[in-house]
């Protein structure tokens, strides 16, 4: 079970270099088996082209090390919070893709502009606020109730994304591989939202009935696309 569970964490990791959304050791990949209480993280600060199944980290929900011979992530804590929050999520992501990174240090949300964004995301991708003063001592938990807090009015199984103001995006989905196909798709809206706004600096978000119809039809009990959820 658990060698499957880092087998599993290890691919949905090397899928980051592969779709160009990581550089160096940047980004992070994790999933959740909730029976056990358990999930792999990738190890801190290794080489990807370097990493191996083995080298996934195992914790637990209290933040224990539970088995690795490598420190995890240093964004472990914050995928901590999201999987106590997110009860339904099974794997966290977080990247410094460069044009969702260039969102978040710009602090701004990313509208949804067209049918792309809105066959996966169900309005904006909100811009959590940036830690201050004393939540710097604990950043990384912080970073993830800051996160939390953001969808205190959000659907997060809608919006399965987030930017942290001054740091970069963080995704989610059912698994680490959902929540790495969601962190590519946030890419690619981020670079069109960017070059929307270079080509007309007036533009607006696309209708609503428009977002309605391209995401309602993908996704919820009424769903004739592909897997509704
Ligand atoms: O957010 C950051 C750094 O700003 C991290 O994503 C690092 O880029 C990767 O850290 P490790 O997962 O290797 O500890």
């Amino acid at each position: 079970m658990l060698e499957d569970l880092k087998k599993r964490v290890y691919e949905a990791n090397m899928l980051l270099p592969k779709y160009g959304l990581v550089t160096f050791t940047w980004g992070n990949v994790s999933e959740i088996d909730r029976e056990m209480g358990i999930f792999a993280i990738k190890p801190s600060g290794v080489d990807y082209d370097k990493l191996t199944p083995d080298d996934m980290v195992l914790m637990d929900l209290n933040g224990n090390k539970v088995e690795g011979n490598y420190n995890p992530s240093s964004d472990t804590a914050t995928h901590l919070e999201l999987y106590k929050a997110f009860e339904k999520i099974g794997g966290v992501v977080h990247t410094h893709s460069p044009w969702a990174t260039s969102w978040a240090q710009a602090g701004r949300a990313i509208p949804c502009y067209g049918t792309t964004h809105a066959d996966y995301i169900y309005g904006e991708v909100p811009c959590a606020r940036c830690l201050t003063g004393e939540e710097f001592k604990q950043y990384e938990r912080n970073t993830g109730l800051l996160i939390v807090e953001c969808f205190r009015d959000r659907d997060y199984e809608a919006v399965p994304a987030v930017l942290c103001k001054n740091h970069g995006p963080f995704t989610w989905g059912k698994d680490g591989h959902e929540a790495v196909h969601n962190a590519v798709v946030l890419e690619e809206v981020a670079k069109m939202a960017a070059r929307c706004e270079m080509i007309n600096p007036q533009v607006q978000p696309a209708p609503q009935e428009l977002q309605d119809k391209h995401y309602y039809r993908k996704h919820g009990a009424n769903a004739y696309y592909g897997q509704g959820k």
